[in-house]
Protein backbone atom coordinates (compact mmCIF):
# COMPACT_ATOMS: atom_id res chain seq x y z
CA UNK A 1 0.00 0.00 0.00
CA UNK A 2 1.42 3.94 -0.83
CA UNK A 3 0.31 6.56 1.20
CA UNK A 4 1.15 10.07 -0.78
CA UNK A 5 1.90 12.95 1.66
CA UNK A 6 0.82 16.38 -0.46
CA UNK A 7 1.41 19.42 1.26
CA UNK A 8 -0.63 22.38 0.08
CA UNK A 9 -0.30 26.15 0.97
CA UNK A 10 -3.58 27.80 -0.11
CA UNK A 11 -5.02 30.95 0.62
CA UNK A 12 -7.43 31.47 3.22
CA UNK A 13 -10.18 32.50 0.74
CA UNK A 14 -9.64 29.66 -1.19
CA UNK A 15 -9.83 26.75 1.09
CA UNK A 16 -13.70 25.77 1.59
CA UNK A 17 -14.32 25.95 -2.62
CA UNK A 18 -10.36 23.78 -2.54
CA UNK A 19 -11.73 20.91 0.20
CA UNK A 20 -14.83 20.59 -1.47
CA UNK A 21 -13.54 19.93 -4.77
CA UNK A 22 -10.52 18.06 -3.19
CA UNK A 23 -13.19 15.44 -1.43
CA UNK A 24 -15.31 15.02 -4.59
CA UNK A 25 -11.78 14.19 -6.40
CA UNK A 26 -10.57 12.26 -4.13
CA UNK A 27 -13.81 10.14 -3.60
CA UNK A 28 -14.16 9.68 -7.33
CA UNK A 29 -10.83 8.22 -7.54
CA UNK A 30 -11.04 4.31 -7.78
CA UNK A 31 -7.43 3.94 -6.88
CA UNK A 32 -7.73 5.79 -3.22
CA UNK A 33 -8.13 3.73 -0.26
CA UNK A 34 -8.50 6.39 2.07
CA UNK A 35 -7.54 9.95 2.54
CA UNK A 36 -7.22 12.80 4.66
CA UNK A 37 -6.54 16.11 4.76
CA UNK A 38 -4.98 17.82 8.01
CA UNK A 39 -4.42 21.84 8.54
CA UNK A 40 -1.50 23.43 10.75
CA UNK A 41 -1.79 26.25 13.12
CA UNK A 42 -0.44 28.47 9.94
CA UNK A 43 -2.89 27.37 7.15
CA UNK A 44 -0.93 24.92 5.43
CA UNK A 45 -2.56 21.68 4.54
CA UNK A 46 -1.22 17.99 4.33
CA UNK A 47 -3.16 15.13 2.58
CA UNK A 48 -2.54 11.79 3.00
CA UNK A 49 -3.79 9.57 0.25
CA UNK A 50 -3.28 5.79 0.68
CA UNK A 51 -3.61 4.34 -2.99
CA UNK A 52 -4.66 0.88 -3.77
CA UNK A 53 -2.59 0.10 -6.53
CA UNK A 54 1.15 -0.64 -5.65
CA UNK A 55 2.84 2.02 -7.91
CA UNK A 56 0.57 4.75 -7.24
CA UNK A 57 -1.44 6.41 -10.18
CA UNK A 58 -0.31 9.46 -11.40
CA UNK A 59 -2.86 11.66 -9.54
CA UNK A 60 -2.81 15.43 -9.42
CA UNK A 61 -5.34 18.07 -7.95
CA UNK A 62 -4.62 21.58 -7.52
CA UNK A 63 -0.85 21.52 -8.41
CA UNK A 64 -0.18 25.53 -8.41
CA UNK A 65 -0.80 25.11 -4.54
CA UNK A 66 1.27 21.99 -3.92
CA UNK A 67 4.35 22.64 -2.16
CA UNK A 68 5.92 19.13 -1.80
CA UNK A 69 4.90 15.49 -2.15
CA UNK A 70 6.28 12.37 -1.04
CA UNK A 71 5.58 8.60 -1.18
CA UNK A 72 5.85 6.07 1.53
CA UNK A 73 5.31 2.49 1.85
CA UNK A 74 3.55 1.20 5.38
CA UNK A 75 5.68 -0.40 7.44
CA UNK A 76 4.38 -2.86 10.33
CA UNK A 77 4.58 -0.01 12.74
CA UNK A 78 0.95 1.01 13.02
CA UNK A 79 -1.68 1.37 15.86
CA UNK A 80 -5.34 0.13 15.36
CA UNK A 81 -7.03 2.84 15.81
CA UNK A 82 -7.32 4.40 19.44
CA UNK A 83 -5.89 2.62 22.20
CA UNK A 84 -7.39 -0.97 21.37
CA UNK A 85 -4.75 -3.45 22.38
CA UNK A 86 -3.72 -6.22 19.92
CA UNK A 87 -5.05 -9.41 20.69
CA UNK A 88 -1.46 -10.51 21.44
CA UNK A 89 -1.45 -7.57 24.12
CA UNK A 90 -4.95 -8.64 25.73
CA UNK A 91 -3.84 -12.35 25.82
CA UNK A 92 -1.05 -11.60 28.07
CA UNK A 93 1.99 -11.08 26.04
CA UNK A 94 4.79 -13.80 24.31
CA UNK A 95 4.64 -15.49 27.58
CA UNK A 96 0.68 -16.45 27.97
CA UNK A 97 1.45 -18.51 24.09
CA UNK A 98 3.82 -20.01 25.51
CA UNK A 99 2.20 -21.39 28.06
CA UNK A 100 -0.51 -22.28 25.82
CA UNK A 101 1.66 -24.46 23.28
CA UNK A 102 3.47 -26.33 25.89
CA UNK A 103 -0.06 -27.80 27.93
CA UNK A 104 -1.16 -28.14 24.58
CA UNK A 105 1.26 -30.05 22.42
CA UNK A 106 1.75 -31.70 25.87
CA UNK A 107 -2.34 -32.90 25.47
CA UNK A 108 -1.48 -33.51 21.13
CA UNK A 109 1.32 -35.59 21.84
CA UNK A 110 -0.44 -38.23 23.89
CA UNK A 111 -3.96 -38.38 21.43
CA UNK A 112 -4.80 -41.04 19.38
CA UNK A 113 -5.85 -38.90 16.70
CA UNK A 114 -3.17 -36.50 16.66
CA UNK A 115 -0.59 -37.41 17.94
CA UNK A 116 0.94 -39.79 15.60
CA UNK A 117 1.09 -36.70 13.35
CA UNK A 118 3.89 -35.46 15.80
CA UNK A 119 5.44 -38.50 16.47
CA UNK A 120 9.02 -36.88 15.26
CA UNK A 121 8.21 -33.63 16.67
CA UNK A 122 11.18 -31.20 17.48
CA UNK A 123 11.23 -30.16 21.02
CA UNK A 124 11.09 -26.57 20.09
CA UNK A 125 7.98 -26.88 18.41
CA UNK A 126 5.67 -25.39 20.90
CA UNK A 127 7.65 -22.45 21.43
CA UNK A 128 8.06 -22.27 17.62
CA UNK A 129 4.15 -22.25 17.29
CA UNK A 130 4.00 -20.08 20.08
CA UNK A 131 6.00 -17.43 18.08
CA UNK A 132 3.87 -17.74 14.78
CA UNK A 133 1.01 -17.23 17.12
CA UNK A 134 2.13 -14.25 18.99
CA UNK A 135 3.54 -12.40 15.78
CA UNK A 136 -0.01 -13.35 14.08
CA UNK A 137 -1.84 -11.45 17.16
CA UNK A 138 0.16 -8.45 16.57
CA UNK A 139 2.93 -9.59 18.51
CA UNK A 140 6.80 -8.68 17.42
CA UNK A 141 7.82 -10.37 14.12
CA UNK A 142 10.04 -12.81 15.96
CA UNK A 143 8.62 -15.72 13.93
CA UNK A 144 9.38 -13.99 10.56
CA UNK A 145 13.11 -12.78 11.42
CA UNK A 146 14.51 -15.90 13.19
CA UNK A 147 12.17 -19.01 12.08
CA UNK A 148 12.21 -18.19 8.28
CA UNK A 149 8.47 -16.78 8.47
CA UNK A 150 5.42 -17.88 6.32
CA UNK A 151 7.56 -20.32 4.06
CA UNK A 152 9.10 -22.49 6.86
CA UNK A 153 5.90 -22.96 8.52
CA UNK A 154 3.95 -24.15 5.29
CA UNK A 155 7.22 -26.69 4.42
CA UNK A 156 6.18 -28.24 7.81
CA UNK A 157 2.41 -29.09 6.93
CA UNK A 158 3.17 -30.13 3.22
CA UNK A 159 2.60 -33.60 2.37
CA UNK A 160 0.91 -34.15 5.74
CA UNK A 161 -2.43 -35.04 4.37
CA UNK A 162 -4.06 -34.42 7.51
CA UNK A 163 -7.34 -35.59 7.75
CA UNK A 164 -10.70 -33.69 8.77
CA UNK A 165 -11.18 -35.63 11.81
CA UNK A 166 -7.36 -34.66 13.17
CA UNK A 167 -8.12 -30.61 12.15
CA UNK A 168 -10.54 -31.15 14.60
CA UNK A 169 -9.17 -32.57 17.23
CA UNK A 170 -6.50 -30.33 17.16
CA UNK A 171 -8.60 -27.49 17.55
CA UNK A 172 -10.71 -28.79 19.68
CA UNK A 173 -7.60 -29.67 22.15
CA UNK A 174 -6.35 -25.52 21.69
CA UNK A 175 -9.24 -24.54 23.19
CA UNK A 176 -9.02 -26.97 26.06
CA UNK A 177 -5.11 -26.10 26.62
CA UNK A 178 -6.51 -22.06 26.26
CA UNK A 179 -9.07 -22.95 29.30
CA UNK A 180 -6.50 -24.57 30.94
CA UNK A 181 -3.66 -21.71 30.68
CA UNK A 182 -6.41 -19.21 31.25
CA UNK A 183 -6.36 -17.32 28.29
CA UNK A 184 -9.00 -14.64 28.58
CA UNK A 185 -11.93 -16.19 28.65
CA UNK A 186 -14.33 -12.94 27.41
CA UNK A 187 -16.50 -13.68 24.15
CA UNK A 188 -14.40 -10.97 22.26
CA UNK A 189 -11.20 -12.37 22.85
CA UNK A 190 -12.35 -16.01 21.92
CA UNK A 191 -14.32 -15.10 18.63
CA UNK A 192 -11.03 -13.63 17.17
CA UNK A 193 -9.04 -16.18 18.27
CA UNK A 194 -11.04 -18.73 17.44
CA UNK A 195 -11.57 -17.32 13.94
CA UNK A 196 -8.15 -17.50 12.98
CA UNK A 197 -7.50 -20.43 14.47
CA UNK A 198 -10.56 -22.06 12.31
CA UNK A 199 -8.88 -20.28 9.63
CA UNK A 200 -5.36 -21.06 9.86
CA UNK A 201 -6.40 -25.22 10.76
CA UNK A 202 -8.42 -25.57 7.19
CA UNK A 203 -5.54 -23.50 5.49
CA UNK A 204 -3.16 -26.00 7.04
CA UNK A 205 -5.45 -29.39 5.94
CA UNK A 206 -5.64 -27.82 2.48
CA UNK A 207 -2.12 -27.02 1.88
CA UNK A 208 -1.12 -30.87 3.61
CA UNK A 209 -3.30 -32.77 0.52
CA UNK A 210 -0.66 -34.47 -1.58
CA UNK A 211 -2.13 -32.31 -4.74
CA UNK A 212 -1.98 -29.27 -2.89
CA UNK A 213 -0.38 -25.92 -4.90
CA UNK A 214 -0.10 -23.29 -1.91
CA UNK A 215 0.75 -19.90 -2.36
CA UNK A 216 5.22 -20.59 -1.31
CA UNK A 217 6.02 -17.07 -0.46
CA UNK A 218 3.55 -14.86 1.51
CA UNK A 219 3.90 -12.62 4.73
CA UNK A 220 2.99 -14.06 8.45
CA UNK A 221 -0.78 -13.16 8.55
CA UNK A 222 -1.79 -10.70 10.90
CA UNK A 223 -5.43 -11.25 12.70
CA UNK A 224 -6.88 -8.33 14.32
CA UNK A 225 -10.15 -8.09 16.74
CA UNK A 226 -12.92 -8.13 13.65
CA UNK A 227 -15.81 -6.75 14.21
CA UNK A 228 -16.05 -7.33 17.91
CA UNK A 229 -13.86 -4.84 19.32
CA UNK A 230 -12.58 -5.24 23.37
CA UNK A 231 -15.93 -4.72 25.18
CA UNK A 232 -15.75 -1.10 27.11
CA UNK A 233 -18.10 -1.58 29.56
C1 LIG B 1 -3.91 -22.35 13.01
C2 LIG B 1 -3.45 -23.57 12.72
C3 LIG B 1 -2.01 -23.96 12.72
C4 LIG B 1 -0.89 -23.22 12.98
C5 LIG B 1 -0.80 -21.74 13.35
C6 LIG B 1 0.24 -24.10 12.85
C7 LIG B 1 1.53 -23.68 13.02
C8 LIG B 1 2.63 -24.48 12.77
C9 LIG B 1 3.98 -24.00 12.70
C10 LIG B 1 4.41 -22.55 12.93
C11 LIG B 1 4.77 -25.05 12.43
C12 LIG B 1 6.30 -25.02 12.23
C13 LIG B 1 7.05 -24.90 13.52
C14 LIG B 1 8.54 -24.68 13.28
O1 LIG B 1 8.95 -23.52 13.08
O2 LIG B 1 9.28 -25.67 13.26
C15 LIG B 1 3.93 -26.22 12.32
C16 LIG B 1 4.36 -27.53 12.10
C17 LIG B 1 3.54 -28.60 12.12
N1 LIG B 1 2.16 -28.61 12.17
FE1 LIG B 1 0.99 -27.01 12.30
N2 LIG B 1 -0.19 -25.35 12.55
C18 LIG B 1 -1.56 -25.32 12.46
C19 LIG B 1 -2.39 -26.38 12.19
C20 LIG B 1 -1.98 -27.69 12.17
C21 LIG B 1 -2.88 -28.82 12.15
C22 LIG B 1 -4.40 -28.75 12.11
C23 LIG B 1 -2.09 -29.94 12.18
C24 LIG B 1 -2.48 -31.38 12.21
C25 LIG B 1 -3.61 -31.83 12.70
C26 LIG B 1 -0.70 -29.49 12.19
C27 LIG B 1 0.40 -30.31 12.19
C28 LIG B 1 1.71 -29.89 12.17
C29 LIG B 1 2.85 -30.79 12.16
C30 LIG B 1 2.79 -32.31 12.21
C31 LIG B 1 4.01 -29.98 12.13
C32 LIG B 1 5.46 -30.46 12.15
C33 LIG B 1 5.88 -30.68 13.61
C34 LIG B 1 7.29 -31.27 13.77
O3 LIG B 1 7.49 -32.42 13.37
O4 LIG B 1 8.17 -30.55 14.33
N3 LIG B 1 -0.68 -28.14 12.18
N4 LIG B 1 2.64 -25.83 12.54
Amino acid sequence: MIVELIRYDVPEDRRPAFEESLAAELRRSADCADYELLRAGDGHCLLRVKWVTDAGPAWTFAEEHITSRARYTSTRVAGQGGSVPTLYEWAGGAEAFERLTEVFYGHVKRDEVVGPLFAHMDPGHPRYVAMWLSEVFGGPDRYSRERGGYAHMLAQHLGKAITERQRRRWVSLLMDAADEVGLPSDPEFRAAFAGYIEWGTRLALSNSQPDATPVQQAPVPRWGWGVAPPYVP
